[in-house]
C-alpha cells in the first residue's frame, strides 16, 4: 500500500537523520520487516533516495529535518497530494496537524532551491549563469545507470542478449556506440556474466564521450596520469586496441587495474611516479583530475552538502599541480587532456586558462563540456597541445 511504504521511508529516514549510514538504514528496515516484498523495498529504498537527493530542499518544503517533514516535502514537490497520505488510514503516516508548516515551492531562497549550502549558490550561479537553478535540479533526480561494451571481448548485440538472459534490459545509446541504458534490474548487473566475463563495465555515458573525443590514433603512446580504479585507463585501451599506462599518486587505487584489464582483454601498464618520468614523452596524457564530482552529485547525494570553501580551494591546487605535472610528460607536439566530472568553473576554465597563461606555446585545441541531463553526467574535458 502507496501510504504505508511512505510511513516506512519516515522510520528509514529518521534513523538517517540520527546519524545511521542510509543503506544499513534501510537494511535494518529490510530485517524488521521480513513480510515486506519486493515492490514494498523497492518502493522504499526509492522515496529514501528521492529525499537524499534534494534533502535540503526538501527539509525547507516540509518544514524540518525530521523523517515527517522530508516526505512531506517530497510529497508537496513531486505529489500525490500529502493529505491523501497522511491520516489515509491503516499503516499510513498520522495525519497533518496544525504543527506541519506549510511551506511553498516559491517561499524558498535559491540555495535552498537548488539544494546546495548557502556559500556555493553564488559559486554556483556564476559558473552556470541561467541555467543554475535548472541544473541544481537535475541532480535532484535519480539517474541511470550506464555501460560500455567492450569492444574488445564482444559486440554491443552481444552484450545485450548475454545482459538480457541474466535478466538486465538495455537499450542503446544514440550517438555513444559503446553505450547502453541498463532498463530494468541495474542491481543484478555485478552479477551477470557479462559483467563478470569483461564485456561490459559500468560507466557514465560522459566519460564514454570523452574516451571517443581523444585524438588517438594505433600505435600512439598514450599515459593515463592520474588512473585510479582505471575506468577511463581501460576504455582507452578497448579504443586504441594497445597499451595505455596507468599512473596514480596514490597507487593502492589503482589496485583493481591488473585484475580488470586482465578481465576486459586490454592491456594497461602500471607506473609508479619514479617511473613516468623514465617512461615519458607520451603522445597523449589524460589527467582525469580529482575534483568536487559536482556533475555527478546524483550519485552521491550528499556530497554537495559536505563540500566546504576550504575543500574547493585545496581541490584546485591539486588540479593546478596535476595540469602542470602531466603536461611535463607530453612530447612535443603531443596533446594533454584535461578532465573533471565537475561544471564548476574554478575547477574547470580557471585551471585551463591559469596553466596556459603560465606555460607559453601550449594552446587549446577542443574539448567537451556537458551539462548533466538524464542522459549524462555533466563532464569538463579541455584538449591542449604542446609546443
Ligand atoms: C577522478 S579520480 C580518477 C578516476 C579514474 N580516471 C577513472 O576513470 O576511474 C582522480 C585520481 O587522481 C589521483 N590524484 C590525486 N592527486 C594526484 C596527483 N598529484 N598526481 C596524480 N594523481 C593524483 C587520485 O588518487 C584519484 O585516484
Amino acid at each position: 500500500m502507496p501510504a504505508a511504504r511512505y510511513a516506512a521511508a519516515i522510520a528509514v529516514l529518521d534513523a538517517i537523520v540520527a546519524g545511521e549510514p542510509a543503506e544499513r538504514a534501510l537494511t535494518n528496515w529490510g530485517r524488521s520487516n521480513r513480510f515486506a516484498g519486493s515492490g514494498d523495498r523497492a518502493a522504499v529504498r526509492d522515496h529514501v533516495y528521492d529525499v537524499l537527493r534534494a534533502r535540503r530542499t526538501l527539509a525547507a518544503l516540509g518544514g524540518g529535518e525530521t523523517g515527517r517533514a522530508l516526505v512531506l516535502g517530497l510529497l508537496r514537490r513531486d505529489g500525490p497530494e500529502p493529505a491523501t497520505v497522511f491520516g489515509s488510514g491503516g499503516h499510513a503516516p498520522a495525519a497533518l496537524t496544525a504543527e506541519d508548516a506549510t511551506v511553498a515551492v516559491q517561499d524558498l531562497t535559491p540555495a535552498q532551491a537548488a539544494n546546495l549550502p548557502d556559500w556555493l549558490w553564488p559559486v554556483w550561479h556564476a559558473s552556470l549563469g541561467t541555467d543554475a537553478l535548472a541544473v541544481a535540479q537535475v541532480l535532484q533526480r535519480r539517474a541511470d545507470v550506464f555501460l560500455r561494451v567492450n569492444l574488445s571481448r564482444g559486440t554491443v548485440a552481444g552484450a545485450q542478449a548475454s545482459l538480457g538472459a541474466d535478466g538486465v534490459a538495455t537499450q542503446p545509446v544514440g550517438d555513444v556506440a559503446t553505450a547502453l541504458r541498463v532498463t530494468e534490474n541495474p542491481r543484478r548487473v555485478a552479477a551477470s556474466t557479462a559483467y563478470r566475463d569483461g564485456l561490459v563495465e559500468v560507466q557514465d555515458t560522459a566519460s564514454q564521450r570523452m574516451i571517443a573525443a581523444l585524438p588517438v590514433a594505433p600505435g600512439d603512446r598514450v599515459l593515463d596520469y592520474c588512473a585510479g580504479g582505471g575506468g577511463k585507463a581501460l576504455a582507452l585501451a578497448d579504443r586504441l586496441r594497445g597499451p595505455v599506462w596507468a599512473h596514480d599518486i596514490d597507487p593502492r587505487r589503482m589496485a583493481d587495474i591488473v585484475p580488470r584489464s586482465a578481465r576486459a582483454g586490454v592491456d594497461v601498464r602500471k607506473l609508479t611516479t619514479a617511473e613516468v618520468a623514465r617512461a615519458a614523452p607520451f603522445d597523449l596524457v589524460v589527467c582525469d583530475a580529482p575534483c568536487s564530482g559536482s556533475g555527478t552529485w546524483r550519485r552521491t547525494p550528499d556530497a554537495k552538502l559536505r563540500l566546504t570553501p576550504d575543500d574547493l580551494d585545496r581541490l584546485t591546487i591539486t588540479q593546478a599541480h596535476v595540469i602542470a605535472a602531466g603536461a611535463a610528460c607530453v612530447a612535443p607536439g603531443g596533446a594533454l587532456a584535461y578532465a573533471t566530472c565537475s561544471i564548476l568553473e574554478a575547477e574547470n576554465d580557471a585551471v585551463v586558462d591559469a596553466f596556459l597563461a603560465g606555460h607559453p606555446g601550449w594552446r587549446r585545441d577542443g574539448g567537451l563540456r556537458l551539462l548533466p541531463t538524464p542522459d549524462h553526467d555533466g563532464f569538463f574535458m579541455a584538449l591542449l597541445r604542446a609546443p
